[in-house]
């Protein structure tokens, strides 16, 4: 598994870190925003010489067309197999420029610096890369591994409140599947005044722990996917509308819809439900959407990775704390939970 470390000083631990380590050349990848307000950062501790790749953010531009344009440029650069790229960003940023890492020449070093609340807790651990397909999430990836994952809260200091908030529902998602205390302790009220220090490094190692039993998700890592099959739905058919969401936002949706679904099918007490619904509620607000989405946005779910055959399998919650996988739903059902959502 990559080494992650959590660094008050990253230029310095970077510029180490590059020092200790032999590269040919060295790439940095950033997103419009990440070169602006990150890479000054960091950038007069890299060394002379470093070939810099910004593409547009945001998820709109996590696809094949991008990467295309992201070998292009590795390609020009005459990167070989001995090259180290830098991917700066969050977790578009990681998935994507990871991914292009993993395939080029079969496949270059990289290490990701996460620079948003999301990617800090959960995207850039675990070796999940990749990029979105034809409106389907995360459809063509592969499973690599960083060689380090170096973590700074100082990026979270120019972060959008909703970006903060969107990294919050991962948070909110480690506490309900893998420890209650955890998730009794998180604020819904004030929730952007914490401490965000302790809060990764406890949901960095939740994160560790289930992906280090289960690093390609053949049963228990399934459970980092809950309120994934629905919130992946949500957010791929809103992607290029003004009722757009991030990442986060779609995922608190997607909880709320499956802890429903978790009362019917895995035995969630409905006092349970009410609580995570109130937390999610509070912080994240209700999401107003057409009841004439619903069969699309239902049917969108039949690709999710999970899935075997016309299966639809879930991972859902036994007890806040507690998650489980490989529940079969039907369409009917996810329907109900849509209904359910709507009514609250
Ligand atoms: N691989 C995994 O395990 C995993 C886990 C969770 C999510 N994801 C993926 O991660 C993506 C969401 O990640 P995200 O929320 O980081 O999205 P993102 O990378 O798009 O970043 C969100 C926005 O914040 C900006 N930004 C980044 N750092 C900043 C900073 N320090 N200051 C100001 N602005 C900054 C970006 O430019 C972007 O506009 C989704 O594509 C999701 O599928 C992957
Ligand atoms: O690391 C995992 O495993 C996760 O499922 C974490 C999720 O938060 C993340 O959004 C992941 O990218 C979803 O993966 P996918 O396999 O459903 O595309
Ligand atoms: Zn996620």
């Amino acid at each position: 598994m990559e080494s992650i470390i959590f660094s008050n000083t990253i230029a310095e631990d970077l510029k180490s870190y590059l020092a200790n380590h032999s590269f040919s050349k060295l790439g940095v990848i950033t997103d419009t925003n990440t070169e602006k307000l990150c890479l000054p950062l960091i950038k007069d501790n890299l060394p002379g010489g470093f070939s810099q790749y910004s593409f547009p953010a945001g998820e709109t531009h996590k696809n094949l067309e991008t990467c295309t344009a992201i070998w292009q440029w590795m390609t020009d650069e005459a990167f070989d197999r001995k090259a180290l790229i830098i991917n700066l960003g969050g977790g578009v940023t990681g998935d994507m420029g990871g991914f292009c890492a993993a395939t080029y020449k079969r496949g270059v070093r990289f290490v990701n610096i996460p620079t948003t609340l999301l990617s800090q807790v959960d995207a850039s651990v675990g070796g999940k890369l990749g990029v979105d397909f034809n409106g389907f999430k995360n459809h063509i990836g592969v499973f690599a591994e960083p060689e380090a994952v170096m973590i700074s809260e100082v990026f979270l200091k120019t972060l959008p409140k909703e970006e903060l908030r969107s990294g919050y529902a991962e948070v909110i998602k480690h506490g309900l599947i893998r420890n209650a205390n955890y998730f009794g302790c998180l604020k819904a009220e004030g929730w952007e005044k914490q401490n965000w220090r302790e809060i990764i490094e406890k949901s960095v190692s939740i994160k560790k722990e289930v992906v280090q039993k289960d690093p390609k998700e053949s049963g228990l890592r399934k459970i980092l996917n809950f309120g994934h099959t629905i919130g992946h739905a949500f957010e791929s058919y809103y992607l290029d509308s003004d009722r757009h969401l991030l990442h986060g936002e779609a995922i608190a949706i997607g909880m709320i819809c499956e802890s429903y679904l978790s009362v019917k099918k895995s035995g969630l007490s409905k006092s349970e439900l009410e609580i995570i619904n109130k937390m999610l509620m509070d912080v994240f607000g209700k999401f107003d959407f057409p009841v004439e989405d619903i069969p699309a946005i239902v049917a969108l779910c039949s690709q999710d990775k999970k899935n075997e055959g016309k299966t639809l399998n879930f991972s859902l919650l036994t007890q806040i704390g507690k998650c489980e996988y490989n529940f079969n739903v039907t369409v009917e059902e996810i329907f109900d939970s849509f209904h359910y959502y709507r009514d609250l």
